[in-house]
């Protein structure tokens, strides 16, 4: 198997990264109708795997698992998972051959060999379905030409695909058909109804292609979702312990601080999280943010062309071969950071404070989101896609490092999505070592300008605000965030 997308010509690969229509909700009006009755069958059942038929089942369509026979015999986890939930569970076997749709949740490294295992069994006409685009572009993965090929790919943790769910909303979603794979031209009506049951409409649905999922999730994944996070989790925390601040104070203001500044970014984007500053306040946000552009861009740029060639997927594909040998031993190392080993302090903490005494992590945060923003744009991907990937999905990344810091991050992200924070983290913390020379307390940890004139330059202020309202991140996230009407607070 080779590299799809560099199977592709130029004008086709711009066609293909370029996919990208917003879908209105009108288009949903049929909601799962088109899968209502059918057999659908889920290979996996972990973190996607389980809230995505959860929330299928609670949308009204038939949901079983089929787990390979050692999760069954050994009764593991995700076998656990589907029986604790009432879900019908059997062999591939077993369920396979009367599936109508089968959603592959396995993990990317496992998908050629449990494709290659589930392909045979399946009826003709089928579907096969995928939440990441991995193995077909990437690896190149050859599918029954009677099969069709779909993707419904949550913008989202699985954990956080179920909470906005059961709060009446959803996660935004991209769905796909192969272009390869619709022999009878149903795969978009499919992918429509799947997107729906998970209540991905309600957040927003474009209609794109697997290569520009692929291509956007890898880099949003391994630069401000997780990698930026992880890298300002353990920069923040370090510095504050560096300075004589509480330890328990500074690992509850940072485990908790990325949740609740970027629930002000998810409700009203960069410019309403910059507002809940003070003026000056949110002009240090902002020059520190032009300073951590200027220095990271590279990086941002060097994880964007490693993902468009190739390198990336072949240097991780390397490390499957390895047994995954430098994924573990880099989650065994972030396991012994000083954040990670530090539990939260049971301080009292308030809304604002975070904000006030956060003003480094509201920078990493805006540079960030700010950078791959720009960085995927310039390398085809459309703004809207763009914007899922960068700022909406950072507030559901914080949730998972509010519940257990970055070991939960680590363990509910994919092990593609794991790889690629720890391949950031370790060439972003070098990068920074001069900019965290100059960070003192006052914008980690203390509350900025506490006590001082709330006095600013007009012409200064009236700049940053014009260069927060005018990016392109916010035109696009305000246009976007109309038709999250369903949105709620956490
Ligand atoms: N994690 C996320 O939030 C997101 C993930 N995705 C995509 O969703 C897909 C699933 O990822 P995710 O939910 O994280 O995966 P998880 O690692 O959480 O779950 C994987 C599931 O597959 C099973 N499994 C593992 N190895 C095999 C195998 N060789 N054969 C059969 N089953 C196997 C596991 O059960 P057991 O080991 O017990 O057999 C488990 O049930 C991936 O393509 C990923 O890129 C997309 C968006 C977000
Ligand atoms: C951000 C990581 C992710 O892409 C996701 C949750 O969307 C993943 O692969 O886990
Ligand atoms: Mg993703
Ligand atoms: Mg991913």
């Amino acid at each position: 198997m080779t590299n799809y997308f560099n199977t592709l010509s130029l004008r086709d690969k711009l066609t293909q990264l370029g996919k990208c229509r917003f879908m209105e909700n009108g288009e949903f009006a049929d909601g799962v109708s088109v899968l209502k009755g059918k057999k659908i069958v889920i290979v996996g059942c972990g973190a996607q795997g389980l809230n995505q038929g959860l929330n299928m089942r609670d949308s009204g369509l038939d949901i079983s698992y089929a787990l390979r026979d050692a999760a069954i015999k050994e009764k593991r986890q995700s076998y656990k998972n589907a029986k604790e939930n009432n879900f019908t569970v059997g062999t591939y076997e077993e369920l396979i051959p009367s599936a109508d749709l089968v959603i592959n949740l396995t993990p990317d490294k496992q998908h050629t060999s449990v494709v290659s295992t589930v392909m045979p069994l399946m009826k003709k006409g089928a579907t096969l379905s995928y939440s990441h685009g991995f193995n077909i572009v990437e690896e190149g993965m050859q599918i029954r030409e009677d099969l069709t090929v779909i993707m419904v790919a949550p913008k989202s943790p699985g954990s956080e695909v179920r909470e906005e769910y059961k709060r009446g909303f959803g996660v935004p979603t991209l769905i796909a058909v192969h272009p390869e794979n619709d022999p009878q031209g149903k795969g978009l009506a499919q992918a429509k109804a799947y997107a729906a049951g998970t209540g991905g409409h309600k957040a927003g649905v474009l209609e794109s292609s697997f290569v520009a999922e692929v291509k956007s999730d890898l880099m949003g994944e391994q630069t401000i979702l997780c990698g930026l996070l992880q890298t300002g989790s353990i920069l923040s925390f370090n510095k504050m312990l560096e300075k004589g601040i509480d330890a328990g104070y500074a690992s509850r203001l940072v485990q908790y601080g990325w949740e609740t500044i970027t629930e002000g970014l998810k409700l009203g984007g960069i410019t309403n999280m910059m507002d809940r500053l003070s003026n000056p306040a949110k002009i240090r946000a902002f020059d520190l943010a032009e300073e951590l552009k200027e220095i990271m861009r590279p990086l941002f740029q060097k994880h964007m062309d490693d993902i468009m060639s190739g390198h990336f997927s072949k240097t991780m594909m390397e490390d499957w071969a390895n047994d995954d040998k430098n994924l573990l031993k880099w989650r065994a190392e972030t396991g012994e950071t000083a954040f990670e080993k530090t539990p939260a302090g049971d301080d009292t903490i308030s809304e604002q404070e975070y904000y006030n005494n956060g003003v480094l992590m509201v920078a990493f945060v805006k540079s960030g989101v700010e950078l791959a923003f720009e960085t995927m744009t310039e390398s085809g991907i459309i703004d809207e896609s763009a914007y899922y990937e960068s700022l909406h999905e950072t507030p559901l990344i914080a949730n998972t490092i509010a519940r257990k810091k970055l070991f939960e991050m680590n363990r509910v992200i994919s092990d593609t999505a794991e790889y690629g924070c720890y391949l950031f983290d370790h060439a972003c913390k070098p990068l920074l070592d001069n900019f965290m020379k100059n960070i003192d307390t006052d914008v980690i940890g203390k509350h900025y300008g506490e006590g001082e004139d709330n006095g600013v330059d007009n012409g200064k202020l009236i700049a940053v605000n014009k260069a927060l309202r005018g990016h392109p991140v916010e035109i696009v996230g305000t246009r976007l965030r109309e038709s999250m009407t369903a949105m709620k607070p956490i």
